[in-house]
């Protein structure tokens, strides 16, 4: 695939003897939101973790926007341009909202961090034009009237909007999302789906954990769905919703352990 952003061979880990990520593949192109699915420990957020930097893989081939990369720490993989959020939302809770994006922007500050301590007067400009770039996010994913309220203020789905925010400050090219429809009712899942539709039409790239199958199928383009490891099918949601191996691992998914 030409368009192909990122693209992984053969990632394997292992947890003393259990594989929790055996040989999976994945291609995810340019522009489009990709899901990966699968029953409770099927090794979901496992692959997150190994393509983010969080954990260190046993085996495993990755290029990004092709070049050979490893993702041997988050703060790396951040900076190559991979953002991610989540399953537990991991907010600044006693900051305000608009603090917690420019927190994301940062990463990105030219200032660095000794201009922000010694609050040198380039600083200040620095953390006016922040302020204002985090509004003008805060506004595109609809939480801009929050923007003063402390995180922990925040509805639960707002709060998975502002990690959202915080990581598309990071200016990524694939924002990999961990269960962002959690824990949200009806109608918030439907903001949620026109807001990552939105980013994807943005020129975003989107990879996606998410237990509402219904939100997967509806927006993704390519799904993959592991079960105890391994990849078990890969393509259009269409497909991939009748495929035997799927059906059986989502009605077996009552004997997966969680
Ligand atoms: N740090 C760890 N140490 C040991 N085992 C782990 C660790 N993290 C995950 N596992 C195991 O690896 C397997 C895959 O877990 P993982 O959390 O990746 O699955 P998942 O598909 O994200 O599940 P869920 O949908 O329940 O979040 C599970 O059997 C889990 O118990």
């Amino acid at each position: 695939m030409s368009n192909t952003l990122l693209s992984i061979r053969g990632l394997t880990k292992r947890f003393g003897g259990l594989t929790a990520v055996d040989a999976v593949d994945l291609d995810i192109a340019q522009g489009t939101i990709t899901g990966l699915i699968g029953p409770n420990g099927a090794g979901k957020t496992t692959c997150f973790n190994l393509i983010t930097g969080l954990y260190t893989p046993d085996e495993g081939h990755f290029q990004f926007k092709g070049h050979r990369f490893f993702p041997h720490n988050p703060a790396d993989v951040a900076k190559l341009g991979i953002a991610r959020t989540f399953q537990n939302i991991r907010l600044f809770q006693t900051m305000t909202v608009v603090e917690n994006v420019m927190v994301g922007f940062h990463t990105q500050s030219k200032a660095g961090a000794i201009a922000a301590i010694l609050r040198l007067p380039s600083q200040r400009d620095e953390e006016r034009r922040l302020r204002d770039q985090s509004l003008k996010l805060l506004d595109y994913v609809g939480i801009a009237q929050h923007a003063n309220y402390l995180a922990s203020e925040l509805s639960y789905g707002h709060q998975r909007r502002l990690e959202i925010a915080r990581a598309l400050a990071m200016n990524p090219s694939l924002l990999a999302l961990d269960e962002p429809a959690a824990g949200m009712n009806g109608s918030e899942k439907l903001q949620l789906k026109e807001l990552l539709l939105r980013i994807a039409s943005d020129g975003k790239t989107l990879l996606l954990i998410e237990h509402d199958v219904k939100l997967v199928m509806g927006i993704c383009s390519t799904v993959t769905v592991l079960d105890y490891g391994k990849v078990i099918a890969q393509g259009k949601p269409a497909i991939v919703q009748k495929d035997p191996a799927v059906i059986e691992a989502y009605l077996g998914g009552l004997h997966h352990a969680g």
